[in-house]
């Protein structure tokens, strides 16, 4: 079973995939505590907050409601919701908590693609197919490590960063796991002009890319 945070459809709004509609499946649950997460009703699994898995569907604000669904209950929402989106998009919270293995192979075999948003803290259960985006997490609260197995496996890398300390520390990451990766994206955190300018100079001084979060500026999920 996984737990469900929020299921809904969109357009991705971060790094390779931007522009691309997609129906999102948030998963309930996250130990790592950055402390400037977007998402932080996602964090504790309290059994309080236990709904069923049609309200999480499309809601219209944040909250800590989650249900426990199989990959076949979800899939079955995909489509009496009639969504349109070939992609899915598996974040959390911390989706890699979860064997993904099930679901994706599920999705797969229906037509669909799938990527996963992941901090890079637990080991990557996916199928070879899943797209995986490892946005590692550095020196958080809740101590957690990036594996070197989740920076080896990661199709693109996505950095949020606020000060040139996370600029280094990402560095310093790619020469502790001997990862090179070929997509870097840095991220500005929470649209500040400052974190902005950083990423922006950055991306320009090693070739690597920007991501804004496009459905922040656009006000959209
Ligand atoms: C909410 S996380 C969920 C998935 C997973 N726990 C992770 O961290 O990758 C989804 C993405 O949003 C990024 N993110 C979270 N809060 C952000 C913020 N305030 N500004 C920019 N990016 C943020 C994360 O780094 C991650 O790339
Ligand atoms: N539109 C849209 N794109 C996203 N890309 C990553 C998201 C996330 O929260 O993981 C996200 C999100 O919440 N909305
Ligand atoms: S790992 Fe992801 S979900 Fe967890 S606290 Fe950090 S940004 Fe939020
Ligand atoms: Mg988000």
């Amino acid at each position: 079973m996984y737990k469900v945070n929020e299921i809904f459809e969109t357009i991705q709004g971060e790094a390779s995939f931007t522009g691309t509609p997609s129906i999102f499946l948030r998963l309930q649950g996250c130990p790592v505590g950055c402390a400037w997460c977007d998402t932080k009703q996602t964090w504790e699994t309290n059994d309080t907050f236990i709904v069923s898995l049609d309200n999480t569907v499309e809601k219209k604000a944040d909250s800590e409601w989650w249900a426990n669904a199989s990959a076949d209950e979800i899939l079955a929402i995909f489509e009496s919701r009639g969504y349109q989106a070939k992609h899915v998009v598996i974040t959390g919270g911390e989706p890699c908590m979860f064997d993904l293995r099930p679901l994706c192979e599920l999705l797969h075999s229906k037509g669909y693609s799938t990527q996963i948003e992941t901090s890079g803290t637990f080991e990557i259960l996916a199928p070879a197919e899943t797209w995986v985006t490892v946005s590692p997490k550095i020196n958080m609260r809740g101590g957690y490590k990036v594996l070197p197995s989740a920076m080896a496996r990661a199709d693109e890398i996505k950095h949020p960063v606020a000060m040139q300390k996370h600029i280094e520390e990402l560095e310093a990451l790619f020469a502790q796991t001997g990862v090179e990766p070929k997509l870097v994206y840095l991220q500005p955190i929470s649209q500040k002009a400052k974190a902005t300018k950083l990423a922006i100079d950055n991306c320009k001084a090693k070739n690597w890319r920007l991501s804004v979060q496009v459905h922040k500026y656009l006000g959209i999920n």
